[in-house]
């Protein structure tokens, strides 16, 4: 029986692909895996049952990931599975930023009650005269999953899109329209660009990268939309940017205590993610990553632990989480030769400074001999 705490409201259609040998719930302890959105795990106590956590969305910063990898947790999230769900606010984002909707439609609930509404608004409407988008300049930082799909949506918008992204994946940018222009740097975002938008992780590299300096660079009346996390923005710098007329409007899916009643800031509750479509691929995934590593010790999108995935042979699968440094696999196949146990496969595969070794053996092998090794963190016999 495999234990799994739910840190968040997790869709049903994931959690039922769970089966009978699974126990699921709010109350579980001493779990074996965890499922969790934005719920912070940063002051959590993970039991030393804890195999692996499942992060149902992108951005995995609510999560303790060294702490995990000196343990021997596996964390996993589901790369691209909220992406169009995140599109969509940003492209809403986009519009709200642009066509003052949300003052409009403010400022039409303040004249219930007087007399000729349908007048009032007539005459009181040009004071929220806002641009199109076609044909202005949207500058992407950060060309991920959510990145690529913003880019090719606002192409489409008739948009000229320019796109920052030093660390780029091969398949995101065969994914992304050629019509996007690559920026070298984010200053060629920050002086060309109309609006701005965020769709970095956030990283002790993207902290603070919207701030006093990066604002005095841009255009007057820039628009600034921020769906990825609030720590990317310095907000007194966006609230000076606003009140000096440098920054037209900053629309944001994350709410500070200083920002949410601000004149021209639009405050979201975090809702890019929350679709039923993005919840139930969220999810799935997240369950079947957790599901394939318990029982089989396959890894599949991990942020620190590296892919890897054999199809089941023999009877044991010895799992093993140890520190990237040479000599290890010597000193395994040496332990499994003196106990006479024939390897038939095994795959070893390293992410950073860890590493992670799959055997496969028809017989079973003392556990505690392969833990007392150096480096090794965790040891586990799947049968
Ligand atoms: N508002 C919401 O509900 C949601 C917010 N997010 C946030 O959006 C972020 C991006 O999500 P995805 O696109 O799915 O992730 P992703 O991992 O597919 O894309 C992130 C991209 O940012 C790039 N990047 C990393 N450091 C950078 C830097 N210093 N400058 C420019 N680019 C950089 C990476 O190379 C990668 O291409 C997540 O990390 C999360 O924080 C994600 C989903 C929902
Ligand atoms: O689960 C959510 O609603 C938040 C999604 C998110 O921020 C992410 O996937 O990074």
């Amino acid at each position: 029986m495999y234990k799994i705490k739910l840190m968040n409201k997790i869709s049903k259609v994931g959690t039922d692909l769970f089966g009978q040998q699974y126990q699921i719930g709010e109350d579980i302890e001493n779990e074996d895996g965890i499922l969790v959105r934005s719920a912070s795990l940063h002051d959590y106590q993970f039991p030393s049952t804890l195999l692996a956590i499942a992060r149902a969305g992108a951005g995995v910063n609510n999560i303790p990931i060294d702490q995990c990898s000196e343990q021997g947790i596996v964390v996993f999230n589901t790369p691209g599975a909220n992406a169009n769900a995140v599109k969509e606010l940003v492209l809403c984002a986009l519009f709200l930023s642009s066509r003052q909707i949300v003052e409009g439609i403010d400022w039409v609930k303040t004249l219930k009650g007087q007399e000729g509404v349908g007048k009032l608004v007539e005459k009181g409407k040009s004071q929220f005269v806002g641009p199109e988008i076609d044909g202005k300049k949207l500058g992407i930082i950060g060309l991920g999953a959510i990145g690529v799909h913003v880019a090719n949506a606002a192409i489409k918008l008739g948009m000229e899109v320019y796109g920052y992204d030093p660390y780029i994946s091969v398949d995101a940018a065969w994914g992304m329209s050629k019509w996007v222009k690559n920026a070298q740097n984010m200053d060629t975002i920050f002086s060309e660009c109309d609006y701005i938008t965020l769709h970095a992780p956030s990283t002790p590299e993207t902290k603070a990268m919207i701030n006093q300096e990066s604002i005095a660079k841009m255009k007057d009346g820039v628009r600034i939309i921020n769906f990825a996390r609030a720590d990317l923005v310095d907000s007194q710098a966006v609230l000076e940017g606003i009140q000096k007329g440098k920054i037209k409007k900053y629309i944001t899916d994350f709410a500070t205590e200083d920002i949410i009643d601000q004149k021209d800031v639009i405050v979201m509750p975090h809702l890019g993610a929350s679709t039923p479509e993005s919840e139930d691929n969220c999810a799935i995934m997240a369950v079947k990553e957790m599901q394939d590593y318990l029982e089989n010790g396959n890894i599949t999108h991990s942020v620190n632990l590296p892919s890897v995935h054999e199809p089941r042979t023999t009877k044991y699968r010895i799992c093993l989480i140890h520190k990237n440094v040479p000599n290890m696999l010597a000193q395994f196949a040496t332990l499994f030769a003196n106990k006479h146990i024939n390897i038939e496969n095994m795959v070893n595969k390293a992410k950073g400074e860890y590493a992670y070794t799959m055997i496969d053996t028809q017989d079973v092998v003392d556990c505690e001999e392969l833990k007392n090794l150096d480096h090794v963190i965790q040891v586990r016999v799947i049968e």
